[in-house]
């Protein structure tokens, strides 16, 4: 690579001497410049010299630039390329990148244009491969049950080593499916509570009415239905640790008694006045901004910041870079053996697909996706055609469809005048199933569309199931 004495090596595949002089003039000084003018001689060339990056033309007089990209990236996935083509269409754009290409220019370009691209292309490779360094460097691809070796997830795992031995509060934040139960239960089992244990209790999912007594418990007679004692998590996580995932949904009166719990380790159980005391570890966790939440008036203040004393990121998928396709191998393992498939790899059209999506869902979605195509699917490898629907959509726009257009909106359909108000909750059910539909049955994927979690929507399919069997009952 480039060092203050030495110029990077760069190849320049064009097919008129005129504009390869141009070009290689634009270059001067920066670049060590060997210019080919046609395809075969870029493939020779190629496969006999060392290069730190390549400028290739597409029209050529024997073969395409892009049938020399094809057989390069057969051989080397790392040299940077930069395509340029007189003939710009996207679809030239989109097949190049496809096939691997770093960049692409479109004819005619100035010498600022020319070598700042360049440059770019240069310095993203330099940083990718400066991060593959690092991953390399702290070999560590998973820690207890999250896999993943990209350097987010690294400064996770150091976050609960130093965390694991104290009893202070851990508050994780994060998307929907990116991992913050197995970050909290990474966190129990580094701990020296391991051997006691781990409760987690998902507040979305548990009717409001009900939360208080599945924390504290109640006594019998409690209240209708209470035909006999129970004990709540806190209860039963004694000596180990308290897991409250979706703590943004806990209602505000019972944030008090957790604060107060919290504060003194004492707790009555509900219908009782009896105070229970016990040692556990809190983890709290939320998909949701917590500080925002604060503002809106929806959580205790005081509440945060007793529960943020260590506070957890957890990184959305998008940003974990190769973790996409560790994670994504390790699925397929897993479904391989839970559904006795012989998958031995991905392909690499399908991994290129994967690390352009966006992945609202985040791993959870990454998982779903994985399960999707080994089901119903026989062979050695997994192609495109494996991958579901919303995939294929963008078939003829990978990498660019990521890039361009990142974010996916339910249409925003004009309502008739004439459509019956109904209420609310049939109101919301109806917008909630339309973004179901729309992402094909993809809940997480719907959920982060619609701005809220995927057990939020989890517990109101609950509700609307129990709202049919009153109904049916009637
Ligand atoms: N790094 C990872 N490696 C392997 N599997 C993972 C990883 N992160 C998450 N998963 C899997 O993804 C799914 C979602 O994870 P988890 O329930 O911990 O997410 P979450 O952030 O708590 O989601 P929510 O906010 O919706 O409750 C689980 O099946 C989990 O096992």
């Amino acid at each position: 690579m480039t060092k203050s004495t030495q110029l990077a090596k760069l190849l320049l595949v064009e097919d008129s001497q005129s504009t390869a002089m141009v070009y290689a003039a634009y270059l001067d000084g920066l670049f060590d410049v060997t210019v080919v003018y046609t395809g075969n001689d870029a493939i020779e060339a190629l496969s006999c010299h060392h290069f730190d990056l390549a400028v290739l033309d597409v029209q050529l007089p024997d073969i395409s630039g892009l049938e020399v990209l094809k057989v390069l990236r057969a051989q080397d996935q790392a040299l940077p390329v930069v395509v340029i083509t007189a003939h710009s269409t996207v679809e030239v754009a989109v097949e190049a990148m496809r096939l691997g290409g770093n960049d692409f220019l479109t004819k005619p370009f100035d010498k600022t244009r020319f070598q700042h691209t360049l440059r770019q292309v240069m310095k993203t490779v330099q940083l990718s491969s400066l991060v593959e360094t690092y991953e390399k460097t702290f070999e560590r691809n998973h820690f207890y049950s999250m896999v993943g070796s990209s350097l987010p997830m690294q400064a996770v795992y150091r976050i609960i080593e130093s965390a694991a031995s104290s009893k202070a509060t851990v508050f994780i934040t994060g998307e929907s499916g990116t991992g913050k139960e197995l970050c909290a239960e990474a966190l129990h089992r580094e701990s020296p509570r391991n051997q006691k244990p781990f409760i987690a209790l998902n507040c979305a999912a548990i009717p409001m009415e009900l939360m208080e007594s599945e924390i504290f418990g109640h006594i019998k007679g409690a209240f209708s239905g209470a035909s006999q004692s129970r004990e709540g998590a806190a209860q039963r996580a004694h000596g180990g640790t308290l897991f409250l995932d979706e703590i943004g949904e806990m209602p505000l009166a019972l944030q008090s008694k957790l604060l107060r719990f919290i504060q003194l380790g004492t707790f009555q159980a509900v219908g009782s006045n009896q105070e229970v005391t016990v040692d556990v570890r809190f983890v709290c966790a939320t998909n949701r901004d917590p500080l925002e939440e604060v503002r809106a008036g929806r959580f205790r203040e005081d509440l945060f910041y007793r529960l943020n004393v260590i506070p957890i990121h957890m990184p959305p998928l998008r940003e974990r870079g190769q973790d996409i396709l560790r994670i994504a191998n390790a699925f397929l393992q897993t479904f391989n053996e839970d559904e006795g498939k012989s998958f031995q790899g991905i392909s690499r059209e399908v991994n290129d697909r994967l690390m352009s999506y966006q992945w609202p869902g985040n791993v959870r979605e990454l998982a779903n996706v994985l399960r999707n195509m080994v089901v119903p699917n026989q062979g050695q490898q997994i192609e495109t055609s494996h991958l579901p629907d919303f995939f294929q959509k963008q078939e003829n726009a990978p990498a660019l469809a990521a890039v361009l257009k990142p974010v996916v909106v339910v249409a925003d359909e004009p309502v008739a005048a004439d459509t019956p108000i109904l209420p609310l909750w049939l109101e919301e059910k109806r917008i909630i199933e339309r973004a179901i539909d729309h992402y094909q049955g993809n809940i997480p994927k719907a959920a982060a569309m619609l701005d809220i979690s995927a057990s939020t929507i989890y517990r109101k399919k609950q509700f609307w199931a129990a709202q049919d069997a009153k109904q049916a009952g009637r």
